[in-house]
Formats: structure tokens, C-alpha cells, sequence
């Protein structure tokens, strides 16, 4: 896929629903007892990673046009699959999991592709282990295949080492099967979907600050969900319509619950003119349209209890402080390295064959704005992220930018390229 430097971008565009609330609403949809209706689903390759192994547990999940409708059958509901799992490139589908088949009476083997299978899961198996569950990483590094064994588990008390809502949720949700209440206290809050879906749900769930208790065996009832546009998604185009000069881009319906929200305030603190607009509640999660225009931006420290609020829009970030005056700092975010791809080497890496002054660091990267960027070869090492980011730094760089395995964005945002180039302004 080739990009040159870009007409202005104008005009509305919706994105397609979030992914971790698609992948929620499917695991919750599949617990619970009745039908849920799952509206502006995501069928991205990893939700759909999330679907078939329902599917293979025996949950009866119908995917219609517009909705899914996903018949569940209860906490104890779920049946051995036949086979092994195959998670795909999804970490959140592998870790949520692994905290629900914890509980069961059976046992499952799951897997997934070669960038998945590099993935840390000691961070789930180590808390897991302590609730009693069975869980055996079979090459013996704590990576995929897993095989996990159904316990009777107990309640703890968790205090996450690492920002991560996977391992946070995988607790939580392992917690519906405990023996008694199961808390997690975490050093910033990471995303919050599982909690605000589990309540939703019907389950006893209290948060007080960055602590969550949830109680065990609720009585989970289908639902409907309206799944909000994904604002890690809206990222891209936030970032393009900002840096392509005459731009004006209005981005209907975006999920800006507090904890994924970092994005539109280091826009802020960037100078970059973005509002707001009709702030609604949809169901559990707060919506919004965002109205961004091109604009001067200048450079920021990005780091502390923001890192987790806008940790996959970081490769964008990076991006657009390329075209901020002056140096950009990204810290606290080691996070990066365990993603699809190590973030800070593919992100510093791509950026400095475009031509930016940009150093990674052991926890983020330090970008000197203001030097022109050139049209290069792009590695998305299979990464959508990097594939997406990417293509937007082309819309903004000198000559012609060609991202390699740029199919990769199939995992978040199938069409994604398709809506670019429908906000692009006809040349003359
Ligand atoms: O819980 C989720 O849905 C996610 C949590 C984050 O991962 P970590 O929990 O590993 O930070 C994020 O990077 C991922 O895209 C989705
Ligand atoms: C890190 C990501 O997803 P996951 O951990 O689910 O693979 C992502 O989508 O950027």
C-alpha cells in the first residue's frame, strides 16, 4: 500500500466499534443467561478470534448484518471444546480467557500466531496460580500454548506489577468462579470495560479508586450492548486531520470513558484544536463527537498515569511529534515492548527511515519535531498498529511512503484504508 502527501482531509466519518468492548460484550454475552444484542460489533480479526472460541465452548452466536446476537448459557454454561484454541493475534481474547476457562471444569489447550506466541502470559498465569488455577505454559517460557486446567478457585487480592487491563480483567473475571470476593488494586487505572460491562451485566462489582472487588457467582442477565466507535481507531484520523494542512474532520460516535481518553488530552496539551461535541451515555460507556482541524502542534512530555490511557495510540503520537515544535518525550511506557510488535523499536525504527530525530529509550522515545519527514519503506512487522501509523505519517511526508504487509489492520480495522481515502479531498 502506497501513500504520497495528502489533499486536505474534510468532511464526517464514523469508525468502526470498539474492540475491547466487542470482545467483552461477547464473553459477558456468552456467561450470561438469555440473549444479548450486540450492536456495532467489531469484526475485526481478533474479535472474531474471540466469537469462534465461544462458538467451539457451545455458545450459539449469530452474526447478522448490523448485530450479534449471542445466545448464552449462563457462569456454567460453557462446554470442552473439541479442540485446541485458537486465540489468533489477539491478546485480549488469549488473557480475558485464560481468567474464565480458569474456572471451569474442563480443560483447554489455546494457542495462537507466531507474534501472539512471543506474548508474556506469566503476568496472568502468576495471579491465576494463586486463585488455585491450573495453568502450564508448554514450552515452558510463559508463553503460548497454554494449557489450563478447570479448579475450584479462591478469592484473592491482586495488586497488578504491570498497567495492564488484560491482567486486571483476567482477575476479575476469574473472580466470578472464586469461593469468595476477589479484588484488584492497580498503580493507575488501565481501561475499565470489564468493570462497567460486569455491572451492566448484573454483577456486584465496587471500584474505589484504583482498587476493583468483585463478587462471586452473579446471576448475569443478556443485555443489549451499543458498542461505541473505538477511539484507539478515531486516533488515526485525529492525528491526519491534524497534520494534512485545510483539514476538518468531525468523528461521529467515539467511545471517551475517562480511562481511554489520553489521546484527546495530549492533543490538548499539544496545542491541537480538537472539541468535543453532544456527550452522551450510551448504555455503560460515555460517546462523543469529535471535531478536529489541521493546526500547529508543539512537543510535550507524554508519561505517568496518561501511559495507559492512550498506550496503543503511542505509535500515532509519535507520529504527529514528528510534526510538533520542539522535543517530545514518551515515558513510562515499557508496555510497548510486549504489544504485536516491540513499539518502541518498530515505531523509532520506521521513524528514522522517514528521517525524523527520534531515540528510543528503555521506556518510550525522545522526538526532536520539526524536521521534515521523507516517503519511505515501511516495516509494519505485521502490526496494525504500525501499518496505520504509518500511513498516516505518508499523508504528511515528501514523496511516496509504501507500507509493507499493510493487510495487518484487518485485526482492528478492516476498511480502514477505504475510510482514509473517503475523507480525501478530490484534487483539482
Ligand atoms: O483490555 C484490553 O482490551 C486491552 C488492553 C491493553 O493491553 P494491556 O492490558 O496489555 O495493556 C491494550 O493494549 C489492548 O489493545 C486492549
Ligand atoms: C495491543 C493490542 O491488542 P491485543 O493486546 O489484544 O493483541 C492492540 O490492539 O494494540
Amino acid at each position: 500500500m502506497k501513500f504520497t502527501k495528502s489533499a486536505p482531509l474534510w468532511g464526517e466519518i464514523t469508525v468502526p466499534g470498539d474492540k475491547s468492548i466487542s470482545h467483552r460484550a461477547v464473553m459477558l454475552g456468552s456467561l450470561a443467561e438469555g440473549t444479548t444484542e450486540v450492536t456495532n460489533f467489531l469484526k475485526g480479526a481478533d474479535c472474531i478470534s474471540t466469537i469462534r472460541a465461544f462458538q467451539a465452548m457451545g455458545i450459539d452466536i449469530e452474526e447478522k448484518e448490523d448485530t450479534l446476537l449471542i445466545h448464552g448459557k449462563g457462569l456454567h454454561g460453557l462446554q470442552a471444546p473439541k479442540e485446541t484454541l485458537d486465540m489468533g493475534n489477539s491478546g485480549t481474547t488469549t488473557r480475558l480467557l485464560s481468567g474464565i476457562l480458569a474456572g471451569q471444569t474442563f480443560e483447554t489447550t489455546l494457542t495462537g500466531d507466531d507474534s501472539l506466541k512471543k506474548r508474556p502470559m506469566n503476568r496472568i498465569i502468576t495471579p491465576l496460580s494463586q486463585m488455585g488455577a491450573q495453568i502450564e505454559s508448554l514450552p515452558g517460557n510463559g508463553c503460548l500454548p497454554l494449557r489450563i486446567t478447570g479448579s475450584s478457585l479462591k478469592g484473592i487480592h491482586y495488586e497488578t506489577p504491570m498497567k495492564s487491563a488484560q491482567v486486571k480483567s483476567a482477575v476479575l473475571l476469574a473472580g466470578l468462579y472464586a469461593d469468595g470476593p476477589t479484588s484488584v488494586t492497580e498503580s493507575a487505572l488501565t481501561r475499565n470495560h470489564t468493570e462497567l460491562m460486569l455491572r451492566y451485566f448484573g454483577a456486584e462489582i465496587t471500584t474505589e479508586g484504583t482498587t476493583s472487588t468483585i463478587q462471586p457467582e452473579p446471576h448475569l442477565i443478556g443485555q443489549k450492548v451499543e458498542v461505541p466507535g473505538d477511539i484507539s481507531s478515531a486516533a488515526y484520523f485525529i492525528a491526519a486531520a491534524l497534520l494534512v494542512p485545510d483539514s476538518q474532520v468531525l468523528i461521529r460516535n467515539v467511545g471517551v470513558n475517562h480511562s481511554r481518553d489520553g489521546i484527546l488530552r495530549a492533543v490538548h496539551a499539544m496545542g491541537g484544536d480538537i472539541r468535543l461535541r453532544n456527550r452522551r451515555k450510551e448504555h455503560a460507556e460515555p460517546v462523543a463527537d469529535i471535531l478536529v482541524k489541521s493546526g500547529p502542534l508543539k512537543a510535550a512530555v507524554i508519561g505517568g498515569d496518561l501511559i495507559p490511557a492512550l498506550i496503543d495510540e503511542i505509535p500515532v503520537l509519535a507520529v504527529l511529534a514528528c510534526f510538533a515544535e520542539g522535543t517530545t518525550v514518551i515515558k513510562d511506557a515499557q508496555e510497548l515492548k510486549v504489544k504485536e510488535s516491540n513499539r518502541i523499536d518498530t515505531v523509532v525504527s520506521n521513524l528514522k527511515a522517514m528521517g525524523a530525530h527520534v531515540e528510543a529509550t528503555d521506556d518510550g522515545m525522545i522526538i526532536e519535531g520539526g524536521h521534515p519527514l521523507h516517503g519511505a519503506l515501511i516495516h509494519s512487522h505485521l502490526d496494525h498498529r504500525i501499518a496505520m501509523s504509518f500511513a498516516i505519517a505518508g499523508l504528511a511526508a515528501e514523496g511516496e511512503t509504501e507500507i509493507k504487509h499493510a493487510e495487518c489492520v484487518n485485526i482492528s480495522y478492516p476498511g480502514f484504508y477505504e475510510d482514509l481515502k473517503s475523507l480525501q479531498m478530490e484534487e483539482e
